[in-house]
């Protein structure tokens, strides 16, 4: 059999304009695996009030962030890609869940070059109903539909594999340079508490009552918040950050359902009003800078810092197309089509 990569990232409207930002918010936010309501409510949540009313101000958001090359999350996972294939022979693709680079037209490119065995590769380390949950369920539908005869296994989340949390520690400690800061704060993006009770396989673990997630259960497989804290933790025992000096926090939430907590927005500025004078934030959710770590944390996320007298506030850049990153990537993927020869 004839193998490919897939890689899948999220996506980003065509352009940073009003009717562009719109119709990829509609898109996204009509997945029902992002807003999880019963479908009339999905549509009037999200036709009636949000596409209403959010596209302007995304659109000015996406506008600060923009590079002439395009979105800075679809420049670099194309970065990311054109390096790994770089170091495999076999063809990798690249496509977003959400707009223009769809998942069908990935497939679609390795079927034309001869593939029949696809390795789906979403980039997120760890598993949310809204990022690979909705990645492998797409890419599965688009099989049956389009690509009868196509295999495809899916890599599930990473965020404790060993290897990762080297290159992710690696990465970090170069950006943090040796400086001493106050306070690192690790923020994930957020999700509302729900998903994570309908995620929890076991029905019965998952209660986000602060000590779930350090309990022992197979709920962990597919627990969100228990991976961001599984990150946190690694990265901070191999970087031996000490007690006290850094947390977890979740931004970005949408609407009035609890999302999880604490949010980052609160906890800067309570670090700020403790007088924190100094902080590094690192984004380990996003494997590529965005408009959620590129705007609402080192823009927004500064601001809020200094108004409340912080001084030094600095953000690591995601893995992007790191080299130790797209060594890892390549060892993954090359490792997979070995271990299928053998097989
Ligand atoms: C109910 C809404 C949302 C859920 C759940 C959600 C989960 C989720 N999203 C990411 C990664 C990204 N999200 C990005 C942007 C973004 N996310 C939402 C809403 C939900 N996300 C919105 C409305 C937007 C658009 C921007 C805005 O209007 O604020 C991005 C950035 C995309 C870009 O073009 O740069 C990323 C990446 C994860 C990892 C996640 C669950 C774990
Ligand atoms: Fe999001
Ligand atoms: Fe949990």
């Amino acid at each position: 059999m004839s193998k490919g990569i897939l890689l899948v990232n999220l996506g980003s409207p065509d352009s940073p304009e009003p009717k562009d930002v719109k119709r990829y918010l509609g898109e996204f936010l009509m997945d029902e695996r992002v807003i999880d309501l019963p479908v009339l409510a999905r549509t009037a949540l999200v036709k009636g009030i949000i596409l209403n009313t959010r596209p302007k101000a995304s659109a000015a958001a996406y506008k600060k962030i923009w590079w002439e090359e395009g979105s800075p999350l679809i420049v670099l996972s194309e970065r990311l890609q054109k390096k790994v294939q770089k170091q495999t022979e076999m063809p990798v693709a690249l496509a977003m869940r959400y707009g223009s680079m769809t998942i069908k037209k990935g497939l679609q490119e390795l079927v034309d070059q001869g593939v029949d065995e696809v390795l789906l590769f979403p980039l997120y380390p760890q598993f949310a109903m809204a990022t690979t949950e909705t990645i492998t369920v797409k890419a599965e539908k688009l099989r049956q539909k389009f690509f009868p005869n196509l295999k495809i296994e899916s890599v599930p989340a990473f965020y404790n594999k060993p290897d990762y949390i080297e290159v992710l520690s690696n990465s970090i400690a170069r950006h943090l340079d040796g400086k001493n800061y106050e306070h690192v704060l690790f923020s994930y993006h957020g999700v509302p508490e729900r998903h994570i009770r309908k995620s929890d396989v076991t029905k019965s673990h998952c209660k986000i009552d602060g000590s779930c997630c350090a309990t022992p259960s197979k709920a962990h497989e597919f627990c969100y918040r228990h991976q961001c804290l599984e990150v946190t933790r690694l990265v901070a025992e191999k970087l031996q950050f000490k007690k006290g000096a850094f947390s977890t926090s979740f931004q970005s939430r949408l609407g009035f359902d609890p999302w999880l907590q604490p949010y980052t927005d609160r906890t800067i500025e309570r670090l700020g009003k403790e007088g924190v004078k100094s902080m590094a934030i690192i984004t380990p959710a996003f494997v590529s800078d965005c408009l959620e770590t590129l705007e609402e944390i080192a823009m927004e996320g500064q601001e809020i810092f200094h108004e409340m007298g912080g001084k030094d506030f600095t953000t690591v850049p995601c893995l992007n197309d790191d080299d130790e990153w797209v060594a890892l990537l390549a060892k993954w993927v090359n490792n997979w089509a070995l271990s299928k020869t053998k097989a």
